[in-house]
């Protein structure tokens, strides 16, 4: 609202101004009788004017940057929410780069919309409208002429924003790609650097630039041609109009004022179209760039909360798994061209418009980029029982289906088939909130927070006390090695915790799982070796977080096969065999194949060291 008033008030100088230089030529200048009095009026109000001008282009610009970075925020806050709700379907088939790239990249081009000079568009628009007005009331035939000029823009504009539109969607796409890879590459300069990639990747990266750059260029150049356009006609607009207003003067049918201030206001008509066809480019950019924003929010969670989803009070963690299969579907891009063509993944294809004469503005939907889905049978029928306080392993070879299996309690995906059951009822009538909160998941590769190791520890609870987290530490055998820190619990970690050895990064994750105090847990064993003493102290550290819980491990170490009430042997996602360690000897099946590799392959040193896959 004060962005209108502030500009509305704005109007009032350029409109008065031609009007007083009217004043000012035809009765001071032509000598009028009281002259002189008309002078200093003149003057008086050109200087209210200006001082006015000044302080609302101040206020103006003002409220316009702040509404601009606030609508920003708030865009950027709403999407991070909804990409929060996204489950990982959404994030496997997705490099973070690209998803970064929306975050960051187009809701910064969307700011544009609203900054100041797409704001000052809108005004100038409407001061079109009194210009024109103001133009009739000077003198009909030469307003009737100055016009003619306006339809011929309109169809400039019209097809060529069409094409600036797509022109801006390639650029916007290509600067995705190389988001995408550079937070790849910076993530993985290990790799780079061990393998001696430096220069490939920075080829790559002058590949994908290059083509940033072209796809920019044609966008400029396009937005250039309707610049110049604009102005040609704005010119001979104005040589028609002097020339017959020149004319109308010499016959006495006009007076030199109202030429003079014709002339102004003709200005204040072809003045902010050609400033339109100058910030068009940004405009249009932002326009794609607020189309992929929504392409994002228009992503429907899959994973969601049933319409009335049920509180967990008092979760006992039974949990039986009914005939479940499932089905892996990525999008991936198609990485073959129109003609068959293999087509290069690091450059985005110019995307192109049809080519034809518009006479209304089309609504240009944006293609969505060519995917195929790529479809993996990843289990098959499994069915079983883990009743509460159980730990059940979960053995088999590798891509067996052990990691996909655990996904589905704390629901990061969800099944195609069957059900999962937790205390009689399906996971899906839960709240998603309230069960995971009765989960924790302590992985391979844990990731920990750039932060304080405090902080890291309370992720999970952070209204914890401060015993609390020290408890939780000295149940996962960290405080020790935290407390020999000069900083203790404040040590600030580095990204992902670079900074800690594997077993201390595993056992943080332990001690944040611990004071989370779960009553479902989920562990996939390190494969990593640690060295024995590493090794003993993360075992008891899992010896203790396992207590009293039921708990499903991806397990590698014989010693918590062994030791499991339940070992379910996947084998190409279905249940191969299910048991204990006794019977599942007995049987002759794969389990026993799989502990008689492994045991071959034990070292003397103690057989904790070696995994079971
Ligand atoms: N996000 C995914 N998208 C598509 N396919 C996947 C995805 N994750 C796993 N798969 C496929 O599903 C199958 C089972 O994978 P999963 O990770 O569950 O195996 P796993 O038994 O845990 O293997 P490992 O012991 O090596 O970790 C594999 O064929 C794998 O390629």
């Amino acid at each position: 609202m004060a962005i209108v008033a502030l500009g509305l008030l704005q109007f009032i100088v350029p409109l008065a101004s031609p009007w007083l230089t009217k004043i000012l030529i035809d009765d001071v200048l032509g000598q009028k009788p009281d002259s002189g009095w008309t002078l200093q009026r003149v003057v008086t109000t050109f200087a209210v004017l200006y001082g006015v001008s000044v302080i609302v282009s101040f206020a103006r610009n003002n409220v316009t940057s702040r509404l601009g970075s606030r609508m920003v925020a708030g865009i950027r806050r709403q999407l991070y929410e909804h990409i929060q709700k996204l489950s990982q379907r959404f994030y496997d088939s997705r490099q973070v780069g690209s998803i970064l790239s929306r975050v960051i990249n187009d809701v910064n081009g969307a700011q544009n919309l609203v900054g100041s000079n797409v704001i000052n568009v809108a005004f100038d628009m409407i001061m079109v409208i009194f210009a024109a007005c103001f133009l009739f009331s000077l003198n009909v035939k030469l307003a009737l002429l100055s016009l003619w000029i306006l339809p011929i823009y309109y169809l400039t504009f019209t097809n060529l924003n069409v094409r600036i539109r797509f022109a801006s969607r390639s650029v916007n796409r290509q600067m995705e790609r190389i988001s995408g890879v550079l937070v790849e590459r910076i993530s993985g300069m290990k790799i780079v650097q061990s393998f001696n990639r430096e220069q490939t990747e920075l080829q790559r990266f002058d590949r994908q630039s290059e083509q940033h750059i072209n796809h920019s260029l044609s966008a400029q150049l396009l937005s250039n041609t309707l610049g110049r356009i604009s102005q040609t006609v704005g010119y001979s607009g104005t040589l028609i109009t002097w020339a017959i207003g020149g004319a109308l003067v010499l016959q006495g049918e006009m007076t030199i004022g109202s030429l003079v201030a014709f002339n102004a206001y003709l200005g204040q008509l072809y003045g902010p179209i050609q400033r339109f066809a100058e910030v068009n480019v940004t405009i249009q950019n932002a326009m794609t760039n607020i189309e992929r924003i929504f392409e994002v929010f228009d992503i429907e969670p899959d994973v969601k909360n049933a319409e009335r989803p049920l509180p967990i009070k008092n979760c006992a963690g039974d949990i039986r798994f009914d005939n479940v299969s499932f089905t892996y579907e990525t999008e991936l891009p198609v990485s073959k061209g129109d003609k068959g063509a293999p087509v290069d993944p690091d450059i985005v294809e110019k995307m192109k418009p049809p080519k034809s004469f518009y006479w209304i503005p089309p609504k240009t939907k944006p293609d969505p980029p060519p995917t195929t889905i790529e479809t993996r049978v990843a289990l098959k029928r499994i069915s079983f029982h883990a009743k509460p306080g159980q730990v059940v392993a979960l053995v088999g070879p590798s891509g067996a289906g052990k990691s996909t299996l655990i996904n589905f309690i704390p629901r990061f995906y969800d099944v195609n088939e069957g059900a999962v059951y937790v205390d009689g009822r399906n996971i899906k009538e839960y709240d998603i909130y309230d069960l995971r909160k009765q989960i924790a998941v302590v992985l391979q590769d844990n990731i920990l927070f750039s932060g304080t190791v405090y902080d890291n520890i309370a992720y999970g609870r952070p209204e914890a006390t401060m015993e609390e987290v020290f408890e939780a530490a000295k149940a996962a055998n960290a405080h020790e090695f935290i407390t020999k820190w000069d900083k203790g619990y404040d040590t600030v970690l580095g990204e992902r915790g670079v900074r800690l050895s594997g077993g201390q990064k595993q056992r943080l994750a332990i001690a944040r799982a611990l004071l989370k105090d779960p009553r479902i847990l989920i562990l996939d064993e390190a494969t990593s070796a640690l060295d024995a003493e590493s090794e003993e102290l993360v075992t008891e550290a899992l010896n203790n977080l396992m207590k009293n819980r039921t708990t499903f491990v991806i397990a590698h170490r014989l010693a918590t096969v062994v030791r499991a009430d339940q070992i379910i042997v996947i084998d190409n996602g279905e249940i191969a065999e299910c048991g204990t360690h006794d019977e599942l000897m007995k049987r002759n099946g794969l389990y026993r194949e799989l502990y008689s590799k492994q045991l071959k392959a034990m070292r003397p040193k103690g057989m904790e060291q070696y995994m079971l896959r």
